[in-house]
């Protein structure tokens, strides 16, 4: 797509540095910037500056990568945008995306008022404004000293298309960036409390819904004292349309009711869902983090969270402080009567408080039950060929049926206890109806009270414990969410990548220089160090590496590398910068990491390629199969890039999946590679090609190469040699391997 874009030349415009009185003129040629791509840069590179402007320390390398995320299909669908370009409205919606309030004005007149702004000519250039005087614009130029270039207005109106993108910061970001971080808000409750509105219109109802439940009861007390005495009919039909009406009302504020209620409870819902996933991704993989079948489960039982909170338990609650109101009420018909309603009340909740303890240490046992016997089915299932190969059919059977036995027992032990919580409300509820009764007809007896009155009451009785009855069911379901969310506690409070609490140096290149100083790692607190290294510099663009027998740490440095996992104590610096300073945005962007293992997911190829959803350049993909070696095979097959991929990465052979995890990188593009086994897994014809691929590829990065493979170590000059974690060996590559190869025929012989 070649568009000749007739741009606003901003060198030409500028005066800064012109020869005084004369007035350049802007060019009309043709901009050699054509390219979407190269376009597409250079607006991320303005919006970074005027995110700067605005007090926003972000790289334009990640605006860049949101750019490229808005213009995809999301964008087009908002924008209506069918092709790649980036349009103002894209740029407005990466910098709400960092923060602040943007959107795309169309303006008629240039005032000062308007600046900072990214403008835009009617060539389609966007142009920073940082400022106004007057008739002259300033505008970010990054080839001035000082970076502004001063335009005359009327050089620049002509060519303004009336188009700005104007952004302000957001009061949340200026709360972050100068209130004290106070927030203690907790991840669940939190979100209720934004909530509140709805929660407020919801008790007005309740409330409502509740005045209009008495008039049963005064309908019955009426008829019973007034109306039969009289025989007034025309008055009984009077008060059964009353109170017919009133039935009518309260069942259609309970319905508004219910329906607000859902509505609040999804969007608490979606809101705890999607912190829980955030949280889950952004996990640190420090060892000894919650192991992934409890937080597998963890995450399933959010579900009897949010079957808990449903309309039908808030209902139920909102009704609880109802009950006083209905308590008035009988002590204002029957006086005294009223204590023997209210300690059927204390009484019918009083025993689910106290099984609570109980209720939740039951749960918790079936919640590990139910946890292990998850865990053990992932493993039949997933692995499955090496269950039957390696017959070990009987001891999966074994233990599954111990985890059935437990969790059934464990079960049933819980919900005797729910059901006898609910039979004892119930009954106590009609034990209180009788007692109420048998304290009416007393006071019958005694003339102080009227027949109406013991029918009113004994409805009135119904409709104030009714509540508690439900309430005596809720308990008995409380133990099991708040074990949920105390296993949900555990994903939320972990170590996080990037924590939200600090802030990261920025880094826009990373040119790739290690260094090591008294670098320890341990997997286990009370185990032995696994890494030990005192001190150890890679300069950039070096290409090391890294030899060592089975279990000798080479993988383990290299994820220390790579910023999964933190040292124990020391330091790994990388351009000088600590690796924990780093921003895990830019550290992830220039650190490529290919992992021995390459793990693919359920979907297409293209999915899993482009992990990222930033490449949509299908050549681009096919360029990256054939460096890994897979083009060839691809391009024959007849669904190509849209290859299934299957549950659990099947769909590929082991060889092929090393190659997907090299296409990755390629496309990736880093300027650090950590390969741990990078070809263990391809046939030498492969790895010879991929070898002499990559000496080319590998220049001007810093490669780090964990491997027992020949071939590959063509491509390093240095040699490490780690043993047990600690660095034994560290040397150039010829020298090493020379000395190796003596040591080997001294030991044959
Ligand atoms: N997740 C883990 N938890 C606990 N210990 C681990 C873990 N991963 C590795 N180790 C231990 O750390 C040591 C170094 O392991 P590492 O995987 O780094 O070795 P390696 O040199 O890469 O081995 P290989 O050549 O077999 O890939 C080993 O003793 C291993 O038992």
């Amino acid at each position: 797509m070649a568009d000749r874009v007739i741009a606003f030349d901003i060198n030409a415009a500028r005066v800064s540095g012109a020869a005084e009185g004369v007035r350049p003129k802007p060019a009309l040629a043709p901009t050699a910037d054509t390219k979407t791509p190269r376009r597409a840069k250079a607006r991320s590179e303005l919006a970074a500056a005027y995110a700067g402007l605005l007090g926003a320390q972000v790289p334009a390398a990640d605006i860049l990568e949101q750019m490229l995320l808005a213009v995809g299909e999301a964008s087009a669908a908002v924008t209506g945008a069918s092709n790649d370009e980036v349009q103002p409205e894209h740029i407005a919606a990466v910098l709400r995306v960092a923060g602040m309030t943007a959107a795309v004005e169309q303006i008629d007149r240039l005032s000062p008022g308007q600046w900072p702004a990214l403008a835009q000519m009617t060539s389609g250039q966007l142009v920073l404004v940082i400022g106004q005087e007057h008739d002259t614009l300033f505008v970010y130029d990054k080839t001035c000293p000082d970076q502004r270039a001063e335009v005359p207005l009327e050089d620049f109106a002509p060519f303004f298309s009336g188009k700005i993108i104007r952004a302000r910061t957001s009061l949340k970001q200026l709360e972050q960036r100068h209130a004290p971080t106070t927030s203690t808000e907790h991840w669940f409750w939190g979100a209720f409390k934004a909530q509140r509105r709805a929660f407020a219109e919801v008790a007005v109802g309740s409330f409502f819904a509740n005045i209009l439940a008495v008039s049963v009861a005064m309908f019955s007390m009426q008829v019973y004292d007034r109306v039969i005495p009289h025989k007034s009919e025309s008055t009984l039909w009077v008060l059964a349309l009353g109170a017919m009406l009133a039935l009518v009302l309260e069942m259609a504020l309970k319905l508004a009711r219910s329906g607000l209620m859902d509505l609040s409870g999804r969007k608490i819902e979606l809101t705890v869902q999607s912190l829980l996933m955030d949280r889950l991704l952004g996990m640190k993989a420090a060892p000894g983090r919650r192991s992934p079948s409890q937080l597998f489960s963890a995450m399933r039982e959010f579900s009897s969270v949010r079957e808990f909170f449903t309309a039908s338990t808030i209902g139920t609650l909102a009704d609880i402080p109802f009950i006083f109101i209905f308590l008035l009420l009988v002590a204002s018909i029957g006086g005294n009567l009223v204590w023997v309603l209210a300690l059927g009340a204390v009484l019918m909740v009083l025993p689910g408080f106290f099984m609570q303890r109980k209720m939740i240490e039951i749960t918790k046992s079936t919640q590990g039950a139910s946890m292990r016997a998850a865990k053990l089915l992932h493993e039949a299932i997933y692995e499955h060929e090496t269950v039957s190969t390696q017959r070990g059919n009987d001891r999966f059977k074994r233990i599954w049926e111990e985890l059935s036995t437990l969790s059934a027992v464990k079960s049933s032990e819980s919900r005797k206890l729910a059901s006898a919580l609910t039979y004892w409300a119930q009954m106590v509820q009609q034990g209180t109806y009788l007692a109420a009764v048998v304290f009416g007809t007393y006071m019958v007896f005694a003339g102080e009270f009227t027949v109406g009155a013991i029918i009113a009451i004994g409805i009135l009785t119904s409709r104030t414990l009714a509540p508690l009855t439900q309430l005596a069911g809720t308990l008995a379901r409380w133990a099991n969410v708040k074990a949920a969310l105390d296993g949900l506690d555990a994903i939320v409070c972990a170590d996080q990548v990037q924590a939200e609490s600090r802030s990261y140096l920025r880094a826009e290149a990373i040119e790739g220089e290690f260094e090591l100083r008294g670098l320890e790692f341990k997997y286990d607190a009370d185990g032995a160090t696994n890494i030990d290294i005192a001190s150890l510099r890679v300069p950039a663009g070096q290409r090391v590496a890294i030899l060592g027998a089975n279990g000798s740490g080479k993988s383990t440095l290299l994820r220390l590398l790579a910023g999964v996992y933190e040292p124990s104590s020391g330091r790994i610096l990388l351009d000088g910068v600590d690796l924990g300073q780093l921003h895990p945005r830019d550290l992830r962007r220039s650190v490529g990491y290919l992992s021995q293992d390459v793990r693919l997911f359920s979907g297409t190829l293209r999915d899993n390629l482009n992990l990222t959803q930033l490449e949509r350049d299908e050549e681009r993909l096919y360029q990256a199969l054939d460096f890994a070696g897979l083009g060839p095979f691809l391009r024959a097959h007849p669904r190509g890039l849209d290859l299934e991929i299957r549950d659990g990465g099947e769909g590929l052979s082991v060889g092929q999946r090393q190659s997907i995890g090299w296409a990755r990188l390629w496309l990736q593009d880093p300027s650090v590679v950590l390969l741990d086994e990078p070809t263990a897994s391809l046939d030498t014809t492969l790895e010879t090609t991929l070898v002499s691929r990559l000496d080319t590829w590998l220049t001007g990065r810093t490669a780090i190469i964990a491997t027992h493979r020949v071939p590959i170590l063509s491509l390093t000059t240095r040699t490490l040699i780690l043993q047990n974690g600690r660095m034994a060996v560290d040397g150039p590559r010829d020298a090493v391997l020379a000395h190796l190869t003596k040591a080997k025929a001294g030991a044959g012989q």
